[in-house]
């Protein structure tokens, strides 16, 4: 079953008194437990799709169900309400508090969602159970990459979008990402998005969305796709 259908999605953004069309008549589905990558140059429109799918921005033309919602026909407290119950974001820059441990970090949401899990488990599921009362500062790029990993899955939500969630880390790092994250959707049914710029991590996902001048080129779907460390960086 579709967990997400994007039909025809249009987005202008007006800048002075030019438009500029971010997304030109975008589809594509994507079902429940699918580890999703959306490859494209910079400025092709990926984050203003994954913005979207988050209830972070509206379309300007087309519609977006989520779990056969609309969310292009909600108003602004139900999109609020949708990013906070159903979506999990991960950002390049991981934004923790940094007067909390990790521990509290990832707490801080844990009751937010239907059925959370503990910020425990979560800690235990990216392999950082030892490290939880670590304050961010004491903590490395890919660490707290983790943590972020944690508090995103922590409240349970449907969907995972991360934003070039290993923009500031070093390869092998980042490989460790891609891979937990691929973990998150094959192993916990979690459906997971990923906006970067690595084409390399292709083969690993099931679903690989090429986009264009805020066109999609092409979309690939693996049926066996590689385990993150097969892939060749
Ligand atoms: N808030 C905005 N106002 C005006 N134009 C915008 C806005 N956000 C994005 N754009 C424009 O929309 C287009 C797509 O931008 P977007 O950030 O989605 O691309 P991207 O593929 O994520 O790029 P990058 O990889 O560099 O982050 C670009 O031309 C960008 O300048």
């Amino acid at each position: 079953m579709n967990m997400i259908e994007v039909k025809h999605v249009v987005k202008d953004y007006q800048v002075g008194k030019q438009s500029v069309r971010a997304l030109d008549d975008v589809s594509f589905t994507i079902k429940k437990g699918e580890f999703t990558v959306i490859l494209g140059p910079s400025g092709s429109g990926k984050s203003t799709l994954l913005n979207i799918l988050g209830g972070m921005d509206q379309v300007t033309e087309g519609e977006v169900f989520i779990e056969k919602r609309d969310i292009s026909q909600s108003n602004d407290s139900q999109l609020t309400e949708y990013r906070r119950k159903e979506i999990g974001f991960v950002f390049q820059f991981y934004n923790l508090i940094p007067t909390l441990n990790a521990y509290e970090n990832v707490e801080i949401v844990q009751n937010i969602g239907n059925h959370s899990f503990t910020a425990d488990d979560m800690l235990t599921a990216v392999g950082l159970a030892e490290r939880k009362k670590h304050f961010p500062e004491a903590l490395s790029g890919g660490e707290l990459q983790r943590v972020s990993i944690a508090r995103a899955l922590c409240k349970n939500p449907a969907l995972i979008l991360c934003d070039e969630p290993t923009g500031a880390l070093d390869t092998k790092t980042g490989q460790k990402i891609f891979s937990l994250l691929q973990k998150m959707a094959h192993d916990y049914q979690k459906t997971v998005i990923v906006v970067t710029h690595n084409a390399a991590v292709a083969p690993a996902a099931d679903k690989v969305i090429m986009i264009h001048d805020g066109q999609i080129q092409e979309v690939i779907e693996h049926s066996t796709p590689l385990p993150m460390d097969k892939v060749v960086w």
